[in-house]
């Protein structure tokens, strides 16, 4: 044992941190996303460290923002976990699953979608579970959120999250939540969702 560990409190460290992303553009948006972090904080094996304000973007397409389509709310947590990225992924497809994720069409409409972003800043091309999200760093509707969470955060690769931000155009615009939205520290201590003032 080195020097001056006996008798020092310490804190055991395993596992990854990672960002995930939320975005919902059918239903009750927000109560949607409130129900995909209460699962996940629910989880065992993950620890939500940290959640975003909520952003309201017009719906991205292949062919560009389209104005018809519903408004989605985007938001981001920090979270910690003991999950490989696969298991992760496994999770939140769980998740989105269970809140009635329909897959069809490319970009489609959706109840709930959770992208893994950042998954301890490694570098992956597996296509099950690419990182960073090879779309993170052009999409405002992630940056914006995600530097709620973490002013310092970096796009592996590709810079700083704050000037990636800060050059993206997608409209983002911050939306009021309910009062039992999560504040940007939610269970980073107590482990139990504390409301935003
Ligand atoms: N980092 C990642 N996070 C989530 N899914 C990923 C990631 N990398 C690759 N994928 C894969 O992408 C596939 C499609 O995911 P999904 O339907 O959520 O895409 P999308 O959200 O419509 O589009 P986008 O990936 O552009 O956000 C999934 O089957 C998943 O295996
Ligand atoms: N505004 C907005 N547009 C999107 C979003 C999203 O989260 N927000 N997600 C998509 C696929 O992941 C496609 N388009």
């Amino acid at each position: 044992m080195s020097a001056g560990a006996v008798g020092r409190p310490q804190r055991m460290c395993v596992g990854s941190p990672a960002v995930l992303a939320f975005g919902s553009n059918l239903g009750d948006r927000e109560a949607t996303l409130r129900a995909a972090l209460d699962a996940l904080a629910a989880e065992p094996g993950l620890h939500v460290e940290a959640v975003s304000g909520l952003y309201e973007t017009p719906a991205l397409k292949p062919a560009g923002i389209d104005a018809e389509a519903p408004a989605y709310l985007n938001a981001v947590a920090r979270v910690h976990t003991i999950l490989d990225p696969l298991a992760l992924l496994a999770l939140v497809n769980r998740v989105e699953d269970d809140l009635g994720r329909v897959r069809e069409e490319r970009w489609g409409d959706r109840t709930i979608d959770i992208d893994i972003v950042d998954y301890g800043g490694i570098v992956s091309d597996d296509p099950r579970v690419t990182l960073p999200h090879p779309r993170a760093h052009e999409r405002a509707f992630v940056l914006v959120p995600w530097l709620d969470v973490d002013t310092e955060a970096v796009v592996t690769g590709r810079g700083r999250v704050a000037d990636l931000a800060a050059g993206a155009t997608d409209p983002v615009t911050p939306y009021q939540p309910s009062a039992s939205w999560p504040s940007a520290h939610w269970f980073s201590d107590t482990g139990h969702g504390e409301a935003r003032s």
